[in-house]
């Protein structure tokens, strides 16, 4: 999957409980249509919508599954379950929660990459991180890649985005580890993606600003209000 996504862009279709799009037959859609757009592959929550997916398209999947437990901030493929269900699902890599964070059960994170290339040995395995120093340490447990997906969603970077500061936290990830990186979080605007592209980015991955109308709406209702008051402000003068 790897080689098929290399300096393309992955579209992450993806629809929790709480949102209104949550189906696995509207995600099988979502990703028919960034097929169509040219998508090189997609990321996908669930063995429902990643199976639904896989029977909808040709694009190689990077399958998750998200699952909260009440002992660990971590939810992205957190367990041993997780990965037995994604074995069956049919994805053709696996991203994983590859933070420093305890894992549910005290698991530890390189037990469950030993597991992974025991079982299914053929599978890639996806980093998700949000530090520098979580990169390296995927690189020494042998994923195949890391991917910035939780850069911003940790205590240590909350409130942070990857393009800030000209994606600072993309070019440092590049420079200390070897692995390919993926650019992905908060990727909202065609040039964004871009960017991180000529960064040496290996792909980029966008999800809600191309799979999620609800974000898209407040984006462009939040504009129009500052639109708005920059005419009232002209008009009183
Ligand atoms: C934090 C978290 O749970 N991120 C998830 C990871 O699978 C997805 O909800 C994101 O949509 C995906 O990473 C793409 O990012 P963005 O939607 O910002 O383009």
């Amino acid at each position: 999957m790897l080689k098929q996504i290399n300096q393309r862009l992955v579209v992450s279709c993806q629809a929790l409980e709480h949102e209104p799009l949550h189906s696995s037959y509207i995600m099988s859609k979502m990703a028919l249509a960034a097929q169509e757009g040219g998508a090189a592959g997609i990321r996908a929550n669930s063995q429902a919508d990643i199976q639904a997916i896989k029977a909808e398209v040709a694009l190689p999947v990077i399958g998750i599954i998200k699952r909260n437990y009440e002992d660990s901030d971590v939810f992205i493929t957190a367990t041993k379950r997780e990965l037995n269900e994604l074995f069956e699902s049919g994805c053709d890599m696996i991203a994983m929660d590859a933070t420093f964070r305890k894992r549910p059960s005290g698991i530890q994170l390189a037990d469950l990459v030993t597991y992974v290339r025991k079982q299914n040995p053929a599978i890639q395995l996806m980093a998700d991180i949000s530090s520098v120093e979580e990169a390296r340490y995927a690189e020494k447990l042998g994923f195949d890649c890391v991917s910035t997906t939780l850069y911003g969603y940790t205590d240590q970077t909350k409130e942070q985005k990857l393009y800030d500061s000209n994606f600072s936290f993309l070019k440092h990830v590049l420079h200390h580890v070897s692995l390919p990186v993926i650019a992905e979080g908060n990727i909202i605007t065609p040039e964004m993606a871009q960017k991180a592209l000529i960064l040496d980015a290996h792909a980029v991955v966008v999800g809600g600003a191309i799979t999620r109308p609800h974000q898209i709406t407040a984006r462009f209702v939040e504009q129009i209000s500052k639109q708005n008051h920059t005419v009232t402000a002209e008009t009183q003068r």
